[in-house]
């Protein structure tokens, strides 16, 4: 069984603990944690998953098979540093910071087989949709391994590495924007007369019945719309309220700015 090293045990470090541990891909006993500081975030996340803390003497990195980066890209330098000294020269690395190149992962580490990834928060109920991008030194068994524990915690697409950017602005900030959206709609419909508990069920469920009319039925989305936009009546109302408010010229801007931003924490890393 391979031994995996979290670098970084933050929220999203938490989201990938919850995926693979719940669903079987690893045993917790293989699984380790370290972070900057904050041993109770380390005892908390052993308490909740049965996963291990990186004792002092650094063992666990010494025989781990992959070690997972999951700092801020602010922090990547001075993770890689940290570890250097005990990393297994044969240790694969998988990165799910945004923006931070396979390259200086490359120049930080040595070469040695490198995944890039970015996943989402769902991950921790095991709906992540993630993007992949290799290395040339990844060889089919650690690809095979890498896939199987992202696909323990959701979808998994691989890409061209600078394709990743526009991954993060998608799918890896993605459940940030539903959200923002959600509790739009919420305050609309508690403004409205709804209470909040009524509210949050049926937007739920709306946001639910949408994605699967989407995945199972294969119709294109502007069909689906069409389909719930009856001439003169109230959809085409809401509807005409979001173009007047540049609905879409608002998203293409939150994709843009948020694909920049990705390019640029790469840059500054
Ligand atoms: N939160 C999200 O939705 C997603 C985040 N990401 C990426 O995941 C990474 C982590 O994000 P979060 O978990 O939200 O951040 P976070 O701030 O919750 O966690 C980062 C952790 O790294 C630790 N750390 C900092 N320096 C370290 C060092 N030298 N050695 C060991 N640990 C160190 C910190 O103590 C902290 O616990 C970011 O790079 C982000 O781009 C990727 C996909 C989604
Ligand atoms: O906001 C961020 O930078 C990270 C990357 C994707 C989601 N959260």
């Amino acid at each position: 069984m391979k031994k995996v090293v979290f670098v970084g045990a933050g929220s999203m470090a938490e989201a990938i603990i919850a995926g693979i541990v719940e669903r079987g891909a690893l045993e917790p006993q293989n699984v380790f944690v370290m972070n900057k500081s904050d041993d109770e975030r380390l005892t908390s996340l052993q308490t909740k998953y049965g996963v291990s803390i990186v004792c002092a003497q650094k063992e666990a990195l010494k025989n781990a098979n992959l070690v997972i980066f999951a700092t801020k890209p602010k922090d990547v330098h001075h993770a890689m540093t940290d570890i250097m000294p005990y990393i297994n020269e044969k240790a694969a690395v998988l990165s799910v910071i945004a923006g931070v190149s396979i390259q200086t992962f490359e120049n930080g580490l040595g070469t040695r087989p490198i995944a890039r990834s970015m996943p989402n928060t769902s991950a921790t109920i095991g709906k992540s949709a993630s993007g992949v991008a290799w290395n040339q030194s990844v060889d089919t068994t650690m690809k095979k391994f890498i896939l199987g524990l992202l696909e323990s915690i959701g979808i998994v697409k691989e890409v061209e590495e600078d394709d990743l950017h526009a991954v993060t602005a998608l799918s890896g900030s993605g459940p940030a924007y539903v959200y923002y959206m959600v509790e739009a709609l919420e305050e609309a419909a508690i403004d409205k007369g709804l209470t909040k508990d009524v509210a949050r069920e049926l937007i739920i469920q709306t946001l639910e019945g949408a994605a699967a009319m989407l995945k199972h039925t294969k119709i294109e989305p502007a069909e689906l719309r069409k389909n719930v936009t009856s001439p003169g009546g109230t959809t085409e109302a809401g509807l005409k309220a979001l173009e007047t408010g540049l609905f879409k010229e608002a998203i293409a801007e939150c994709i843009g700015k948020a694909e920049a931003r990705s390019r640029e924490l790469g840059a500054l890393s």
